[in-house]
C-alpha cells in the first residue's frame, strides 16, 4: 500500500487537480491521500492558506470576512467545475468556510491555526467529491477520525504517540480510497493546531508510518530533489537516492522540498519515501531511504543553506575556566523563548547562529543588555548578515580532504569564511559566510563536486 501526498502547488487548479487524480487512479496501491491546500497557480499568486490567515487577520480585527471567503471559495468551485462538479455538491465549503468564525476558540492563536488548517481540510472533501464524482470510491477522513492527536504550539505542533494507536484501528478497504487533510491534528482538549508551515509532509509521513505503507510517495513540483537549489543554480543534479539523516540535515538547511519533520515518523516506521513530480510520474524523482546498507557513490550529496541569519559573538578572556557561563548564556535566550540554530565554540569565545525570523522586535537589544550584565564579556557583536552553507553527503564521512576542497573552492572565488563546523556530525560541514556571498558560494561548490 502507499501513501500519497500531493503539495499545494499539485493541486492549485484544475489542470494539476487532474495529473494527480490520474496518478491516483493509475496505481490500485494508492489507496491513502494526503492533500495540502491550493497553491500558488502562477508566481505572484497566492496560496490557499495565505488567504486564510489573511480572513483570521480580519475576523481578529473584527471586520467581515466575505470578500475573502469569496476569494477562497472561488478557488475550491473552480477546481470542481474543471471537473464538472456542480455548485450545489460544493456549498459545504463555503458554509464551512462562512461558519469558521462562530465556533469558539481558546485563544486567537487556535482560532488562527483552526483557519489556517481548512486550506488542507477543505481540499481533503473537495478530493473525495471529484473522486466520487468520476467514479473512484474514496471517503474523506478528518484528522480527529483518523486520531491524529498533537501536542504544543498551536502553529508548530508535535504529534502524540498515541496517534499510531489510533491510526492502527483503521481498516483500509481495497475499493475505497481515504483522502486525509495534511498540516493538523487536534489537541487532547479537541481543538486544531496545524504542523509548522509546509507540514502537510508531516501528515503524510505520520500516516505512512501509522497504516504501514510500502512507499510514501511525495509528489511536488519537481522532477526529483536536487543536488542545490534549482532557483540559485541551473539545472543541479537530481539526486536519485539519498539516506534520511542526508535528507535531515538538507531539508533544516533549506532544501524546502521535503519539511525536515516529515523525516522522523519515516525513520521511526522505515518507510522508505519517494519524491516525484505530479506532472512526470513517470520519472523515478528520488528515493529517501534508510542508511542501513546504503553504500553513497559521491561525495557530497547535496549543497544548502539560507542567507537569513545573524550570529552573536562573544569573547571573554578565561571564558574555559568559569564553570557554567554557557549555561546562563542559554539562560538568557531562554528566558526570551529564543531559539538558536548552532552555538560553535572556542577557549575564550562563543558565535550563536540564530535564523533572522526568530529575532522579532527589540530581543536582540534586551539579549545583548542581559549578557553584558551577567557575563560581562569583553565583546559582544552582532552580525546581521550572516548566511550558512551546509554540504551534506554519506561519502564523505571518514574521507579527507572535503573541507580542504571547499575551502579552496571559495578561497579561489576570494569568499570569506568567518565559521567552519566539522565534526559533530561525520557526513555535513556547515559554513558561516557573508549573506552577499551565498548564491556565489552555493554555485562555487557544486561546480567543485558536481562539473
Ligand atoms: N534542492 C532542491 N531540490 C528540489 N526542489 C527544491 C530544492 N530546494 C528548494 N526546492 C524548492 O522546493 C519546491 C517544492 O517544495 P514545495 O513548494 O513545498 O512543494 P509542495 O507545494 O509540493 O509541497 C520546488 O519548487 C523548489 O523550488
Ligand atoms: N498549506 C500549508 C501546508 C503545506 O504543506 O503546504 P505545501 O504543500 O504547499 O508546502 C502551508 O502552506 O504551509
Amino acid at each position: 500500500m502507499k501513501v500519497c501526498k500531493f503539495g499545494g502547488s499539485s493541486l492549485a487548479d484544475g489542470k494539476n487537480y487532474e495529473h494527480a487524480v490520474n496518478i491516483i487512479k493509475s496505481d490500485p496501491e494508492r489507496r491513502v491521500i494526503v492533500t495540502s491546500a491550493p497553491g500558488k497557480r502562477h508566481n505572484g499568486d497566492i496560496k490557499v492558506t495565505d488567504l486564510l490567515i489573511k480572513y483570521a487577520n480580519a475576523i481578529l480585527a473584527g471586520q467581515d470576512g466575505q470578500t475573502i471567503v469569496d476569494e477562497i471559495f472561488a478557488r475550491y468551485q473552480a477546481i470542481g467545475a474543471y471537473f464538472g462538479v456542480l455548485e450545489k455538491d460544493v456549498e459545504e465549503i463555503k458554509e464551512i468556510l462562512l461558519a469558521l468564525p462562530k465556533k469558539d476558540y481558546p485563544s486567537a492563536d487556535y482560532l488562527m491555526a483552526a483557519f489556517k488548517a481548512h486550506g488542507e481540510r477543505l481540499n481533503a472533501r473537495l478530493m473525495a467529491i471529484v473522486l466520487n464524482h468520476l467514479g473512484i470510491k474514496a471517503r474523506f477522513v478528518d484528522a480527529k477520525e483518523a486520531g491524529i492527536v498533537v501536542t504544543g504550539r498551536p502553529d508548530d505542533a508535535t504529534v502524540a504517540a498515541e496517534t499510531y494507536d489510533n491510526l492502527a484501528r483503521i481498516k483500509l478497504r481495497d475499493d475505497e480510497r481515504l483522502i486525509f487533510p495534511g498540516f493538523f491534528g487536534y489537541t487532547p482538549a479537541g481543538n486544531i493546531a496545524t504542523f509548522a508551515r509546509g507540514g502537510s509532509d508531516i501528515t503524510g509521513a505520520i500516516l505512512a508510518r501509522g497504516l504501514h505503507a510500502d512507499v510514501y510517495e511525495n509528489f511536488t513540483d519537481v522532477d526529483a530533489i536536487f543536488a542545490a537549489n534549482p532557483a540559485i543554480v541551473k539545472d543541479p543534479a537530481p539526486i536519485k537516492t539519498m539516506t534520511f539523516r542526508e535528507m535531515r540535515e538538507l531539508s533544516s538547511a533549506g532544501f524546502s522540498v521535503l519539511q525536515n519533520e516529515a523525516l522522523l515518523p519515516a525513520i521511526q516506521g522505515n518507510v522508505k519515501i519517494n519524491v516525484k513530480n505530479t506532472a512526470h510520474p513517470d520519472l523515478p524523482g528520488t528515493m529517501v531511504v534508510s542508511e542501513n546498507g546504503f553504500h553513497p557513490t559521491s561525495t557530497i550529496t547535496g549543497i544548502a543553506g539560507g542567507p537569513n541569519f545573524a550570529a552573536l559573538y562573544l569573547h571573554k578572556y578565561l571564558q574555559n575556566k568559569e564553570v557554567g557561563s554557557t549555561l546562563r548564556i542559554l539562560n538568557i535566550l531562554k528566558r526570551h523563548n529564543l531559539r538558536y540554530e548552532h552555538m560553535p565554540s572556542g577557549i575564550d569565545d562563543v558565535t550563536i547562529i540564530f535564523n533572522k525570523d526568530e529575532l522579532q522586535g527589540d530581543v536582540v537589544d534586551q539579549v545583548c543588555n542581559e549578557i553584558q550584565a551577567e557575563i560581562q564579556p569583553d565583546r559582544l557583536e552582532f552580525y546581521g548578515n550572516y548566511a550558512l552553507l551546509e554540504v551534506v553527503g554519506e561519502g564523505m564521512a571518514e574521507k579527507p580532504g572535503v573541507s580542504a576542497a571547499i575551502l579552496s573552492a571559495l578561497a579561489k572565488e576570494n569568499i570569506y569564511v568567518p565559521m567552519i563546523n566539522k565534526g559533530a556530525s561525520k557526513i555535513s560541514i556547515m559554513l558561516g559566510i557573508n549573506k552577499k556571498d551565498f548564491n556565489k558560494a552555493v554555485q562555487v561548490v557544486y561546480q567543485r563536486f558536481f562539473k
